[in-house]
């Protein structure tokens, strides 16, 4: 999805893509990391919101049910009392929150000559898993860097997930070295389906994302990727692609057990 600066335009062209999305057949509808805002510290006071009261949890609940869809509504500045966090809400098809995810390992990095960015000088951390109910599909929530934790991926694991989903936002520095390896590794690590979306590139923008939202099956197999720019990507997964290979229906059975 592109962002810009105005939040009312990126909230709306969000709802248009639930639409669109649910028109080609999605029952599980993503969104991006901080869509309704640019990505960047400085804006994040400005663009914050209380949950589940403000304009754009209002507007996530109405298209979930609107669409008769499952949606995770990537991420957004949450104003929660005196402290801001960067916030996943999930909503059913009949519009009500089923999840929320405050994101647990917060963004500081300093690149010499790329990348500096420290979500620490304003947000906090979250400090719980969150996990909800799909029918009989278990999902696993994160946020971006929290994707970078293995550790945090296998106590879902543990849980029972099937999905590990990350609503992202990696750049032009960490992008092209660690976002599908990383992505990739957490499937295989834990045998479970993994989805990240992250915000198409925007040249202009302070922060510029990497895009290649991506879809990565239990064996590591990229089902599916999106390029730089904005694209909707519709896939399925089912818990018979466990069975297209042999060796990690074994691993499989391990890692329940382990
Ligand atoms: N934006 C993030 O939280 C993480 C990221 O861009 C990275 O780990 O790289």
């Amino acid at each position: 999805m592109r962002i810009g600066r105005n939040k009312l335009e990126n909230i709306s062209h969000a709802l248009k893509l639930v639409c669109d999305a649910k028109q080609k057949g999605s029952y599980l509808v993503v969104l991006p990391e901080c869509f309704n805002s640019p990505y960047g510290t400085k804006y994040f006071p400005e663009y914050s919101e209380k949950i589940p009261d403000g304009e754009t949890s209002l507007a996530l609940s109405k298209a979930a049910k609107d669409n008769s869809v499952y949606l995770i509504g990537g991420s957004i500045p949450e104003k929660s009392g005196s402290k801001y966090y960067n916030t996943s809400t999930v909503w059913d098809p009949q519009g009500n929150l089923i999840c929320k995810h405050q994101k647990v390992h917060l963004f500081d990095i300093n690149i010499a000559g790329g990348v500096k960015f420290q979500e620490s000088e304003i947000l906090s951390p979250g400090d719980r898993l969150s996990v909800f109910n799909i029918g009989p599909c278990k999902v696993g929530l994160g946020i971006c860097y929290d994707l970078r934790f293995h550790e945090m991926a296998s106590l879902y694991r543990k849980q029972g997930i099937d999905l590990l989903v990350y609503p992202g936002a990696f750049n032009m520095n960490t992008g092209p070295l660690h976002w599908e390896l990383l992505l990739r590794s957490r499937a295989v690590d834990n045998q479970v389906f993994v989805a990240a979306v992250c915000g198409a590139q925007d040249k202009n923008a302070d922060y510029v994302a990497w895009g290649h939202s991506m879809l990565v099956d239990p064996w590591g197999k990229i089902m599916l990727q999106a390029e730089f720019q904005e694209d909707l990507l519709v896939g399925e997964i089912s818990e018979n692609k466990f069975y297209d290979y042999n060796l990690p229906l074994i691993f499989y059975d391990l890692c329940c057990v382990a």
